[in-house]
């Protein structure tokens, strides 16, 4: 167990642990160059010194950033002899060649909104004042540009690129995964789960989706805040965050304070609040109590009983009440029942007196059916008796007056005599028979109804043919037309059988 105090140890254990995350963001950082342009030529685990000795020219910087955005340093300057010379040792490079590599580089990296670093700290004197870690950064962040441009299909992603550990902290926050990045700095921003276990359990839910809110801001700020500044973070607060018997009010201060210097925005008051309650209820609480609202025994056992003897009596007047609602419900239930049978009874009767009335009209329709056809063979019969073959003569009037009609009688009978005027009584007298003779002055009406008879033969499916016979003029096209007027008007009566 490690004591944490202001004291050498703890400042020996910080810088240890800074150190831990910079030798694992270089191998970081070198296994993904080499996984773009193959061996490095350093160790896995490279110092800050090899790793810079092998960045200084520019070329593996220059070919790496032309691989995940090709073109983006147009011109790279390659020299066999010093692309050879990797080592910090090695015969010095041209000056002209790695400044010129290393400023395209700068320039491709800003115009792709991922962190650059400052050509001087690839120089030999600055290595040694720690200024790697903005070298290793902006490697990182290419990483994760590399990564976003292959999630967004080979789109670059919109957004400036953040430093790699943010981003990674910040999905670790939403998963609340303690395993996904294994950094100390990364460890430490589980502050946020604790905070969050310290949320009274009594609040209502507004409350606690308030609280919430607040927590989820606070933490994000809180992130940011360290990020920002981790590497001028007081290692007291640092430490405090692994003191469960710290204050939290006094190491959310402590925080905020040491990362802006900034107040407290006014949606994380009521935040304060409510971990100053959450505080005072942990202390008066007992040390090994599970809840600092539960009551005490007695309490308890009269409340309960208070409890019983209320709910006992809202039992019985719920039973009560059933029971008389159970009643009713069986007298209604009697009623519709009787009056469901009645009911069944009536429409029995209905049915019956139904079902007698459809068998009388069945028989009735039979017995009509019979009659139509019994009438219809009647009426053909009838017809034939006149006589399949009809001739009828239908006398036209005389249009002039002038005009002398050798017509000399018409007889009811059909019977027809005809006077030639030139000749004798004796020579000049034609005697006719039809069945029936229409003179000058039939209608076309009286025509039609002696014919009628014959459409509705047609009706019953008898042959008909009716034809007119005469000189021109005679009037055939005029009495035929009688038919077609007529016909047209028999329509209602040719239903009629
Ligand atoms: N009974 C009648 N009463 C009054 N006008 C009639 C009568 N019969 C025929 N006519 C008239 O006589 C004229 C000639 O009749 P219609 O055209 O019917 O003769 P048609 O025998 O059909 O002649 P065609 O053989 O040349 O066709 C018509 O103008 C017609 O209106």
């Amino acid at each position: 167990m490690v004591t944490f105090s202001r004291n050498g140890i703890h400042d020996f254990n910080m810088a240890s642990r800074k150190a831990e995350e910079a030798a694992w963001r270089r191998y970081e950082a070198t296994k993904w160059l080499e996984s773009q342009v193959g061996p490095l030529g350093i160790p896995n685990q490279p110092t800050e010194r090899e790793l810079i000795s092998c960045l200084r020219n520019g070329l593996i910087l220059c070919n790496v950033i032309n691989k995940i955005h090709p073109g983006a340093v147009p011109k790279v300057v390659d020299n066999p002899v010093a692309s050879q010379s990797l080592t910090w040792d090695s015969q010095p490079l041209p000056a002209y060649q790695y400044f010129e590599n290393v400023r395209n580089f700068l320039v491709a990296v800003q115009e792709l909104k991922i962190p650059a670093f400052e050509a001087s700290d690839l120089e030999r004197d600055s290595v040694d004042m720690g200024s790697a870690s903005k070298v290793v950064d902006c490697i990182l962040s290419l990483q994760s540009f590399q990564e976003l441009k292959q999630i967004n299909n080979g789109n670059g992603p919109n957004k400036r690129i953040k430093s790699p550990l943010r981003m990674q902290s910040a999905s670790r926050m939403h998963s609340k995964s303690t395993a996904a990045y294994p950094s100390e700095a990364c460890r430490r921003l589980d502050l946020s789960v604790t905070l969050e276990k310290t949320l009274p359990v009594e609040s209502n839910s507004q409350q606690q989706e308030d609280v919430a809110e607040s927590m989820e801001s606070l933490v994000k700020l809180l992130v940011d805040r360290m990020l920002d500044s981790k590497e001028n973070i007081d290692g007291n607060i640092l430490a405090n965050l692994r003191n469960e018997h710290l204050d939290p009010i006094k190491l959310f201060n402590q925080i905020v304070t040491s990362c802006g210097g900034e107040k407290l925005p006014k949606k994380f008051a009521g935040l304060s609040l409510v971990l100053k309650d959450t505080t005072k209820e942990r202390s008066s609480s007992p040390p090994h109590s599970t809840s600092s609202t539960k009551p005490s025994a007695p309490e308890c056992f009269k409340c309960r009983r208070a409890c019983i003897g209320k709910c006992t009596c809202n039992q019985q007047q719920l039973l009560e009440m059933q029971k008389k609602e159970l009643l009713d419900l069986k007298a209604l239930k009697s009623k519709i029942k009787s009056e469901f049978e009645e009911m069944q009874t009536q429409f029995q009767r209905f049915f019956n007196d139904l079902g007698s009335q459809v068998q009388e009209m069945s028989a009735n329709a039979l017995g009509y059916h019979k009659v139509v056809e019994e009438n219809r063979k009647l009426y053909n019969m009838v017809q034939d008796l006149k006589g399949n073959i009809r001739v009828y003569c239908r006398i036209r009037p005389s249009f002039r007056a002038d005009t002398k009609n050798i017509v000399d009688f018409v007889g009811e009978n059909g019977s027809l005599f005809i006077l030639d005027p030139s000749k004798t009584l004796k020579d000049g007298m034609k005697h006719f028979k039809f069945n029936r003779v229409f003179g000058p002055t039939a209608s076309q009406d009286e025509v039609f109804k002696d014919t009628q008879p014959l459409i509705r033969s047609v009706m019953d499916g008898y042959n008909v043919c009716i034809f007119a016979y005469g000189q021109t003029g005679s009037g055939k096209t005029h009495t035929m037309w009688s038919f077609k007027w007529n016909i047209q008007g028999y329509g209602d009566q040719l239903s009629v059988p």
